[in-house]
């Protein structure tokens, strides 16, 4: 019998707000269909954070094609990173609170599809970004954004209620920043760096982004009034943030971004502390292999 082809699927078993027994459905799913399709099919749960990185380099290391990444946004940041460079492609199956880049791609949302989609359609490269070490394939940001993901992290449940209930709760307490962007001083309310054009749920901070450009979106978002604050959420959902008057944006392939103390930022939605208050962004041109 020819050799099978190996493939890997990493599961974050707390991603979302699907059950356990869902994820084991769609385990026993995935083994039978990638059976039927001729691979040889592994499965392993996280155990740990970090651990989807571990496993995914492991399997860079052996030569396996194909890589599917079960979870939301975190996870799939966590094992691409280890694909990025390599011949390893990324399957992406979305069960998390957003899936900002599955939605980006066009990857099904539901996870029988994406389980196909994963394991029948081809390898297409895409950009990823850093800021600083830390690597990022949907958007990386700072002010309210990375204020919200700090906020988000301490809640005991995740998935879009808490969500939505958390960002709203730090808008009230959030004060815009100022931020040595570029070395020119700048008063702003967010900061967002987007490799895909959306942050996850459909809410579109970068609606031209290009995620095989080569570059990334700098989206500046200028302190607002209050009332202001309905409209620009319509256009974030709406996709038409780029014509509000307090939305500003252009590509770029670096930035340097930096405050007095400590800076919270985000990548893919996880919250990051730099001690050091300055933040490198680059973008790296096609990096990753993605299915679709
Ligand atoms: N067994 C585990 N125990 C604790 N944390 C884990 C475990 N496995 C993975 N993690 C961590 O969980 C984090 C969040 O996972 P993920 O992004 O998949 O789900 P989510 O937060 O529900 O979805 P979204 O990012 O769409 O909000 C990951 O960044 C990863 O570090």
């Amino acid at each position: 019998m020819a050799n099978r082809s190996a493939v890997l699927a990493i599961i974050n078993p707390l991603s979302g707000t699907t059950s356990v027994e869902q994820k084991a459905l769609l385990q026993d799913a995935l083994m039978r269909r990638a059976d039927a399709l001729d691979y040889a099919p592994e499965v392993v749960l996280t155990t740990h954070p970090g651990h989807a990185t571990e496993l995914a380099a492991e399997a860079v290391g052996r030569g396996v094609n194909r890589v599917l990444a079960i979870g939301g946004d975190g996870t799939i940041n966590e094992t691409a990173q280890a694909l990025r460079r390599s011949a390893t492609a990324l399957g992406i199956v979305p069960i998390g609170s957003g899936n900002g880049l599955a939605r980006h791609l066009g990857v099904p949302l539901n996870p029988m599809k994406a389980i196909e989609r994963a394991l029948t359609g081809r390898p297409v490269v895409i950009d990823s970004g850093e800021i600083n070490e830390h690597p990022f394939f949907c958007t990386a940001g700072l002010g309210f954004e990375a204020y919200v993901a700090h906020a988000f992290a301490q809640q005991p449940v995740r998935g879009l209620p808490t969500y939505i209930r958390t960002a709203f709760r730090s808008f009230w307490e959030y004060k815009a920043q100022p931020f040595v962007l570029d070395d020119q001083e700048r008063k702003l309310f967010s900061l967002t760096f987007a490799n895909a054009g959306q942050f996850g749920n459909n809410a579109w901070m970068a609606p031209t982004a290009n995620i095989a450009d080569g570059r990334l979106e700098q989206c500046e978002i200028s302190p607002f009034p209050m009332q202001a604050a309905g409209m620009l959420t319509w256009r974030l959902f709406n996709k038409t943030l780029d014509h509000s008057t307090y939305w500003r944006g252009h590509s770029i392939t670096k930035a340097v971004a930096e405050v007095k103390g400590p800076l919270l930022i985000h990548a893919d939605g996880e919250p990051i502390t730099i001690p050091t208050g300055r933040a490198e962004v680059r973008v790296l041109p096609g990096s990753l292999l993605v299915i679709l």
